[in-house]
Parts: structure tokens; C-alpha cells; sequence
């Protein structure tokens, strides 16, 4: 008895214990509910259709990637023009239609871009946003509207450069007997790049130029950050889940992974950028004490280049406070001083416009999104341009006649008597969609688009390509078809076709690429016909699938470049009557 009575005493214990445990334990979870249906509330959540997504890992197993392909082949077809997909790290909503991705481009509060944690605070114009970002780009935009890029004056660079490349090419064929033709198979891709990087660095740098060096222009920030946001695997989005855990989890993981760092290349980009504002700074030190003779003489140019505009007027476009928030990031921005070298802003005497600051290294992350946007872009477009034209012999001879017709050397200030020309690139734009996801946007706040309800800090991926092919615009989009901008023999663009996005931030460079690609192509096609070899007939669906990153690039591949009967050589134009009034500018 004794000892059932000390077994029901036990029992008893545990079930009084079980029974005090159970309400507390009820109230905790009636709490958690409450506070989780409180934050559901709080928060939107996307309701656009999209395939199923799991806990941790979302819809990881049921894309791929790139996304734009899983759209167009499947995805579209299912879901519809407005698609999520849920990444273990972010939700993503990927927009087809015109209508819907017009919505996106113009929406205020798609403006923002996805952030890296070292990144946001040293600025730069792709990757910032808010203040930081307005600041950045009301001052780039100015500077390559007000200071010629896309004007006369550069023109007459990027037609120098024209030439340039024409003699490069020249000097690669063999030499013949006289009426013979002179042929060779060529990859040009090095060329090109070569060219428009020299026009933009010259832009940027001013005549000191940058010495071309692969490494600069292929790692740079813009491009790697979202080239490696497109390419992470599943393990690297769960580590970034890992690390936006509450304090001490997620600080400490980030930590451990160096997530708030950037890459040793991009600290090595940084450097080298530096290296040139502190070389353009001297340099324009010396032409101001020498009462600017010395750079007239230097530069026969007449315009300022983006350093020199920036040391003459930061004063105006930027102030102490031009944080987003306030907060900054020290991790960062102890990163970027020691890659760029800056002195912090304790260091810098406040009144000595010249000396380095931490804005330094924000002008120097502008730069390489300038660079990198400026130089892959559009190397890439010059080159799907010459393979499409050697693809197709019938375009090409009409863009010849066109050019001939025009005058032996027609430039891009002639393009209204090319629009056989013009409309040549612009179907190279939409048959290749060089930007095939354009450049991803974030949600700053929660909105709506095409009708779907899409929260705060959503990634909004624009699909251009799909744009592009949409048979209801383009009828027979997988044919080249250049007569689809021409109407009644003039060139007709298309609100459909949207290669530079629109809206608040649309590509700044816009201009400055038209002008070049099109001087660049119709400097070779004058002088060379191409053709594609017998030995690169046999791949050319992988020649037109392309590279499958952020920028769709060319594959590397040989075409057969054959001089054709020159023109009797032009002088070159002479500097107009404003250009020889210029003064020179007064710096620093
Ligand atoms: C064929 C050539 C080019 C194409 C197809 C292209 C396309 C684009 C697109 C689609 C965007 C995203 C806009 C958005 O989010 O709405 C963009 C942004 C940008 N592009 Fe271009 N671009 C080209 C050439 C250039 C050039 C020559 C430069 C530099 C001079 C440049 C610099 C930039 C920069 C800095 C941004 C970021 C702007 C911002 O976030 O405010 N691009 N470009």
C-alpha cells in the first residue's frame, strides 16, 4: 500500500507538474500564433502564382537557372506574366508582359536594387539606392549629358577609334597580289573590347588613358556581384539565410563567412581605379598651375571628363550627410578606405576640395558601374552585330549600299540618311536581348504589380527577352528580320523593345552606346564584308546561344574578314569654331 500510494504520490507530482507546465506552455504558443499572425499582417506576401516552394529550401528544385530560360520555356506557359519564385534567401517575382514590366520601370517603389551588405554604403550608381543612389546619379547624368558623351565633340573620338580598329583589322590580313581581295579568319572580340574601353576610359580618365587590362574589365563590381547573385548554389543561399539571423546567430555566421567584405578582386579593382583619380588629380593640378595651356595642349578634346567634373563640382551634388540612414557601415567602409587608399573624413581638412576623401572610394565604385556597364555592354553588342551580319549576306549588302550611298565616310551624325542601319542594331537588340533579366530591382516598399500584391524587399526581375520575343509585338520573333523597324524606308523604333529599361533609372549610358556601336559597325562593315567559316558553321547554335550571364556575351569564334575596294581617303573634319573658343576649364 505504502509503496502504491508512493507510486500514485509520484504520479501525481508529475502530472501536477505537467498540469502547472501546460497553461504556461499554451499561453507561450496562443502568443507566438498571435505574434506571427500579427507579422503576417504586417508583412504582404506575394500573391502571384508560381511553382511550389518549401520550407528552407523554397522553390530551388523546381526552376532553373538562368531564370529567363525556365520562363520562356515553361514557366510563362504556366504561371502567367507575373511569377514568384522563392529563394531560401528571397522572393523573387519575375515579370514578363510589356504592360506589367512598363509597371515595374516607372513604379517608385521598385527603385531599389538588391543590396550587399558591404556595398551599400560606399555607393556607386547600380547597386546603391535612396539618397545615396539619387546623389550618384543625378551627378552622373549630368555629367554625361552636360559634358558631351554622345555629342559632337565625343563623336569625333569614338570616330577615331573607328579608324583605329579598321587599320587593326588591315594590319591582320595578309598582304596579296594587287586586284586580289585580302581575307583572313579573325576573332576581333579582343579589338572591340579594346576599342570601346579606350572611348570610355578616356571619358572617365581623361587623355591618360588606362592601360586595357582584361582583369579590370571583366571583374569588376557591377558585373561580378550580379553575375554572382544569379549563380549561387543552394548551400550559399542557405549560409545567406544563416546570416541574416538575429543577433549573436547571424552576426556571427557572417563573420565566419567574411559576408560583409567585399571580394579580394573587387578590393583589387577599387585599388586600381584609385590609382588613376589620384594620377588624373595631379595631372590636373599641374595643367591648373601652368593656367590650364598645358591640357589644352594634351587633349585636343573639348569636353571635361567625368574626374574633372567631379573634382569641380562634388561640392554641389554632395553633402556630409548624404547617407541613406545615417549609419554606416564600418565594416565596408573600412574595406573600401583600405582598398582605395582614402583617408576618413577625421583625416581630410574640410577645406581642400582636391584632397582624398572618403568620397573617393564612392567615386571610384561609380567608375567601374560606369566601366563595366559601359565597356561588356557594348563590346558584346559590336560583336553579336558582325556574327548576325555574317549570318546574313543579303542584310549586310543592304547596309553597304545604304553606307555607299550616304558617302564614302558617313558617321553617326549622317544617321538619318542609315536607317537601314539603325534598324540593322535595333533588331541586333531585340533578336539578342543583350540584358536578357535586365538589371534586378527590390521592392523598397510593398506594392502591386499587375495586380498582384508583391512585399517589401522582394527581388523583381524584368524579363526583357521574353519582351522581345513576344510574337504579339514582334510577329516571327526568332527571325533576324531588320525590315521590322523600317516604315515607308524610315527607321521606325518600337515602344516594345526595351533594351535600356525606362524610367527614373534607365541606362544613363544609352546614348553613349548607340553612338558607339553603331560608328563601330559601320566602320567595319564599310571596309570588310564578314563571313562565317566552315569551321564555326558546325557550332552555331552554341555561336547563338551565347554565354549565359548577366550580359549575354559572344562566344568566342573566327570570321572571315575580306578588304573591301577603299574609298579615296577623307581628311579629318576640323575643329569647329565653338570647339577653338572653348577656354579651358577651370579644376580643383
Ligand atoms: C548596349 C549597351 C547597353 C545596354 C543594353 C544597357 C542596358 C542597361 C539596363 C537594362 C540597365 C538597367 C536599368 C534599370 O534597372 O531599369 C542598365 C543600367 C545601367 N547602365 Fe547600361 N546598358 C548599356 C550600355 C551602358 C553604357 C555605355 C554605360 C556607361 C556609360 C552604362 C551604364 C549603366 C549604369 C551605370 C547602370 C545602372 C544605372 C542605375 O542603377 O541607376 N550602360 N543598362
Amino acid at each position: 500500500m505504502g509503496h502504491e500510494d508512493n507510486s500514485k504520490g509520484g504520479n501525481g507530482g508529475q502530472s501536477s507538474l505537467t498540469k502547472s507546465l501546460l497553461l504556461p506552455g499554451l499561453i507561450l504558443l496562443l502568443l507566438l500564433l498571435l505574434a506571427v499572425r500579427r507579422r503576417n499582417r504586417r508583412h504582404v506576401t506575394c500573391d502571384a502564382p508560381g511553382p511550389p516552394a518549401w520550407p528552407l529550401i523554397g522553390s530551388h528544385f523546381h526552376v532553373e537557372l538562368p531564370l529567363w530560360r525556365w520562363v520562356e520555356r515553361e514557366g510563362k506557359a504556366r504561371y502567367g506574366p507575373v511569377i514568384q519564385v522563392r529563394f531560401p534567401d528571397h522572393l523573387a517575382v519575375i515579370v514578363s508582359g510589356y504592360d506589367e514590366i512598363r509597371e515595374v520601370f516607372l513604379n517608385e517603389s521598385l527603385l531599389g536594387r538588391p543590396q550587399l551588405p558591404w556595398r551599400k554604403q560606399v555607393g556607386g550608381l547600380a547597386l546603391s539606392e535612396g539618397k545615396l543612389w539619387r546623389a550618384h546619379r543625378t551627378f552622373s547624368v549630368r555629367a554625361l549629358n552636360d559634358f558631351g558623351w554622345g555629342r559632337p565633340a565625343c563623336q569625333a573620338d569614338v570616330a577615331e577609334e573607328s579608324r583605329q580598329i579598321v587599320q587593326e583589322i588591315r594590319d591582320r590580313l595578309p598582304a596579296g597580289p594587287a586586284p586580289q581581295l585580302r581575307s583572313a579568319e579573325l576573332d576581333v572580340g579582343e579589338l572591340v573590347t579594346q576599342s570601346v574601353s579606350a572611348v570610355i576610359s578616356r571619358m572617365i580618365f581623361g587623355c591618360e588613358q588606362v592601360a586595357y587590362d582584361e582583369r579590370f574589365y571583366s571583374k569588376l563590381p557591377l558585373m561580378q556581384s550580379i553575375e554572382q547573385e544569379n549563380r549561387l548554389s543552394l548551400a550559399q543561399t542557405l549560409m545567406r539565410r544563416l546570416g541574416k539571423l538575429p543577433w549573436p546567430l547571424g552576426p556571427a555566421v557572417r563573420r565566419l563567412l567574411c559576408l560583409g567584405r567585399p571580394e579580394p578582386l573587387v578590393m583589387e579593382a577599387l585599388r586600381m581605379c584609385q590609382e588613376q583619380i589620384d594620377k588624373r588629380r595631379r595631372s590636373l593640378r599641374h595643367s591648373q598651375q601652368a593656367g590650364g595651356a598645358a591640357l589644352a595642349r594634351q587633349c585636343s578634346r573639348d569636353y571635361s571628363d567625368y574626374i574633372e567634373f567631379y573634382l569641380r563640382e562634388k561640392t554641389n551634388y554632395f553633402s556630409d550627410d548624404e547617407n541613406d540612414s545615417g549609419r554606416r557601415d564600418a565594416a565596408g567602409d573600412a574595406a573600401v578606405d583600405e582598398a582605395t587608399g582614402a583617408a576618413t573624413a577625421a583625416e581630410t581638412a574640410p577645406d581642400d576640395p582636391a584632397a582624398p576623401s572618403m568620397r573617393d572610394g564612392r567615386l571610384a565604385m561609380t567608375i567601374f558601374d560606369l566601366m563595366t556597364g559601359g565597356v561588356d555592354a557594348v563590346a558584346n553588342l559590336v560583336r553579336w552585330a558582325l556574327l548576325l551580319a555574317s549570318l546574313h549576306p543579303e542584310a549586310q549588302r543592304r547596309l553597304r549600299e545604304e553606307l555607299e550611298a550616304a558617302g564614302g565616310d558617313a558617321s553617326y551624325a549622317d544617321k538619318d540618311k542609315l536607317p537601314y542601319a539603325e534598324a540593322f542594331l535595333e533588331e541586333v537588340q531585340r533578336f539578342v536581348s543583350l540584358l536578357p533579366e535586365g538589371v534586378v530591382r527590390r521592392a523598397v516598399d510593398s506594392t502591386t504589380i499587375g495586380g498582384y500584391r508583391v512585399p517589401k524587399g522582394a527581388r523583381i526581375i524584368p524579363n526583357l527577352y521574353g519582351v522581345h520575343h513576344d510574337p504579339l509585338h514582334f510577329p516571327e520573333p526568332d527571325r533576324f528580320q531588320p525590315d521590322r523597324f523600317l516604315r515607308y524606308g524610315r527607321f521606325q523604333p518600337s515602344r516594345h523593345l526595351l533594351p535600356f529599361s525606362l524610367g527614373k533609372r534607365a541606362c544613363p549610358g544609352e546614348a553613349l552606346a548607340r553612338m558607339e556601336a553603331f560608328t563601330l559597325l559601320t566602320a567595319i562593315l564599310r571596309r570588310f564584308s564578314v563571313a562565317l567559316p566552315d569551321s564555326e558553321a558546325a557550332r552555331l547554335d552554341s555561336l547563338l546561344r551565347g554565354s549565359d550571364g548577366f550580359v549575354r556575351r559572344v562566344v568566342e569564334h573566327r570570321l572571315v574578314f575580306t578588304e573591301l575596294p577603299q574609298p579615296p581617303p577623307t581628311p579629318p573634319t576640323p575643329p569647329t569654331q565653338q570647339q577653338q573658343q572653348q577656354q579651358a576649364p577651370q579644376f580643383l
